[in-house]
């Protein structure tokens, strides 16, 4: 078997674009994957070409093989761009051989482990009843891990003010009263975007009873191991760390030092199923449980349902953004992963049991879009 051909796609879908590839073989078995860098598409399309050129002719089933020549041929690397590329390409080889084989994808990573994958909810209203409301709302529908946010998510064409510092008290304040109404069972957290320093970590935690969270998410910018460190000799709620790490040496540093307690891979943009099985396992050396970051569209979903469903190390996999009110996702995507009872079914049709309707995708526009931006009241920026 050899490839015949690796084509990018990027298209608009409701509030993002979508970054897939597509991995043609001469045998007619094909796959996909996706890339999960958004608002630099272009850039990981611009990566997919390049390796296209040394790909054409290489047999797939050599996936291993493969990634390493990614990975290293060009003598610079691995980062951001190139792993989100990476990490399309070797799903959709994944997809490929695993058809080819008339097997699903988990059974190429070791079978699977688990028939459903447990997700966690998230309430993306602001701070206030609104946001415990919704929270008792999910909890009622039979969800029992949930996490919040900050609640300020900006807008790509207007600059919003926020003030770190500021957000404390509020968040803190809601965020007690969410645990007093939703009760001790039910698993509680926040993600915090990277929005805060150590020392306004510190204070927020603070204003909180001990045992009102669970977990939170990147309080802090996560390229500096050393400022975790100082965090974590200050407070002691569980940190959920890893979704901007691009492979197992970002994420070594965290887990040898146990500094994250759960590992938020993103196998579309650390290097696919590959590397994410190693990150996987390195997490396993310390007993830290997968949490995977899931934004993007149902096939980034598919894909991690097989990763979820091959580790032991799990602790829930985030819920699609999609679900429910995408109506485009059925036309896009074939046999997109649906949720039910708070679990996603592992799949056991061949590959990753999802197909995309390229005839339709291919006409979709592609629509330039920048992350939202955050600005202090002096006018600074600080994190989105
Ligand atoms: O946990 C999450 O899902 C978020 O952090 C992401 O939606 C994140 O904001 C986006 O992927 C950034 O593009």
């Amino acid at each position: 078997m050899k490839i015949t051909d690796v084509k990018a796609y990027g298209f608009w879908a409701g509030f993002r674009n979508i970054c897939l590839v597509k991995v043609e073989t001469d045998s007619g078995f094909y796959g996909w994957g996706e890339s999960g860098l958004s608002g630099r598409e272009k850039a990981v399309i611009g990566a997919v070409e390049h390796f296209k050129q040394f790909l054409m002719g290489k047999d797939p089933r050599q996936i291993g093989a493969l990634w390493q020549e990614m990975y290293r041929s060009q003598y610079f690397e691995g980062g951001r761009v190139l792993a989100a590329a990476i990490a399309a390409i070797d799903i959709a080889l994944h997809d490929l051989v695993a058809k080819s084989l008339d097997i699903p994808v988990y059974q190429l990573l070791g079978g699977k482990q688990r028939d459903e994958i447990p997700l966690f909810a998230t309430s993306i209203k602001p701070m206030g009843q609104a946001l415990v409301d919704d929270l008792v709302k999910l909890k009622s529908q039979g969800w029992n891990v949930l996490r919040a946010t900050t609640g300020v998510h900006g807008s790509p064409d207007s600059a919003t003010t926020f003030e770190p510092r500021e957000s404390l008290s509020l968040v803190a304040k809601w965020m007690t009263i969410a645990r007093q109404e939703l009760g001790p069972e039910v698993t509680l957290g926040i993600d915090y975007h990277h929005r805060l320093s150590v020392p306004e970590t510190v204070s927020f935690i603070n204003r909180m009873p001990s045992g009102t969270l669970d977990f939170i998410e990147e309080p802090i910018r996560d390229e500096s191991p050393v400022a975790y460190q100082s965090l974590r000799q200050m407070i002691d709620t569980p940190f959920a760390i890893g979704e901007e790490f691009t492979s197992k040496w970002d994420f070594a540093p965290f887990v040898q030092s146990a500094l994250t307690n759960f590992g938020r891979v993103d196998i579309c943009n650390a290097g696919g199923l590959t590397e994410s099985m190693k990150i996987a396992a390195l997490c396993e050396l310390n007993y830290i449980d997968m949490m995977p970051h899931n934004p993007l569209s149902p096939l980034c979903t598919a894909a991690s349902v097989h990763f979820c469903a091959a580790i032991n190390n799990l602790a829930w996999l985030e819920h699609p953004p999609y679900d429910g009110s995408m109506e485009d996702y059925d036309k896009y995507f074939i046999h997109r992963p649906i949720v039910q009872n708070c679990a996603l079914k592992v799949n056991s049709a061949p590959g990753l049991g999802v197909d995309v309707n390229e005839d339709l995708i291919r006409h979709l526009p592609f629509k330039y879009w920048e992350a939202p931006r955050l600005y202090k009241k002096d006018g600074s920026y600080t994190n989105w």
